[in-house]
């Protein structure tokens, strides 16, 4: 039986020039078709990704006292903890806590007439009670980094560009982001949201997920189980690359059904970001990709930005109204 949501095997683009040719034919039908895939061979032990998961549960586990101590809240950084509730998905509140974390920087000086995306850059809070934390949660997003950026390499090879095109909008200070993530069963509220039908607004999102399930890809207009594979990243394309192949890729949209009564799932998302202060190039596809680019699906409520900074800010901001309050009041014009 073949997947809607197929798994492809990373080790293929760097085994020699006919497995390289097979897995960009595959890795461009699954990036146009379904938009999401499960990546193999990605050279990440199991076991690491089973200790990310591991160290993620403990996390969650520790008395809330100890979680709201670190509270986004006080990060105009938008990192730091979240508690259920706390993030919505257009306007409807997800039922997952989570904490956000991002690339550990110092805060640069703030600049009044500076973009306000200059916020966004600083450093991550940690749980001093967890000290395990910081070291697995970096590490894993160096590893993740690194994954995702030998995918973005295949992705402008299947694009037919230079395979080094997307260098100079991330290299030397790219903002990833990444979150543990924990969805409680849904007797905790009766609600199914765990989080909302959305598109992700970075370049490529890597998903480590566990063995319990949830996640779904609208796909036909219908709602497709993407069910853990152990061992394997789940794929999908965000509106950056969307954006930048004027459609031709697509940015699936996609939401998390709660887990049963009595039952938790942990996800831990990696997305792939741009430096702040790029601009989203608009390739030049050949003829024949270009006929067939749709032009990007922008949401006209929530029109996409070329500008990295402020299209990273904008989802923040809507994401996170209380951050948007306590930190961005002088941009707001949202009075919710
Ligand atoms: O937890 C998951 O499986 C997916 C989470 C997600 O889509 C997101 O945080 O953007
Ligand atoms: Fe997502």
């Amino acid at each position: 039986m073949t997947r809607l949501v197929p798994v492809l095997d990373l080790s293929g683009f760097d085994r020699g020039p006919s497995e390289r040719r097979a897995f960009l034919a595959d890795l461009r039908s699954a990036a146009r078709d379904v938009g999401f895939f499960y990546l193999s061979g990605h050279g990440i032990p199991i076991d690491r990704m089973d200790e990310v998961l591991t160290t993620a549960r403990k996390f969650f586990a520790l008395p809330d006292t100890d979680k709201l101590v670190i509270a986004m809240v006080n990060s105009s950084q938008f990192r730091g903890y979240t508690r259920a509730g706390g993030e919505l998905t257009k306007g409807r509140a997800d039922w997952r806590e989570q904490l956000d974390i991002g690339v550990e920087r110092k805060a640069p000086e703030r600049q009044p007439a500076g973009p306000a995306w200059t916020r966004l850059e600083g450093p991550n809070q940690w749980p001093a009670t967890l000290p395990e934390l910081k070291p697995a949660l970096l590490g894993w997003q160096d590893k993740a980094a690194a994954v995702a950026l030998h995918l973005l390499r295949a992705f402008a090879l299947a694009l037919d560009q230079a395979e080094d095109v997307f260098e100079p909008i991330h290299t030397g200070g790219a903002n990833h982001r990444m979150k543990i993530v924990r969805y409680p069963g849904r007797d905790a509220v009766g609600d199914d949201q765990g989080v909302g039908a959305h598109k992700d607004s970075g370049f490529l999102t890597l998903l480590l997920q566990d063995g319990i399930g949830g996640l779904q890809v609208d796909y036909d207009d219908k709602w497709i189980d993407v069910d853990p594979i152990p061992g394997t990243l789940v794929v999908n394309i965000g509106e950056l690359l969307e954006l930048a192949s004027n459609g031709y890729l697509r940015a699936t949209v996609h939401r998390v059904v709660a887990p049963p009564a009595g039952v938790e799932r942990i996800s831990v998302p990696f997305f792939l970001g741009a430096r702040l202060d790029a601009a989203i190039p608009l390739l030049d596809l050949p003829a024949e990709l270009a006929a067939q680019a749709r032009g990007p699906a922008s949401d006209p409520d929530n029109p996409l930005f070329r500008d990295v900074g402020a299209n990273l800010l904008k989802t923040r901001l809507r994401s996170h109204p209380d951050v948007a309050r306590r930190h961005y009041a002088d941009l707001l014009e949202i009075n919710s």
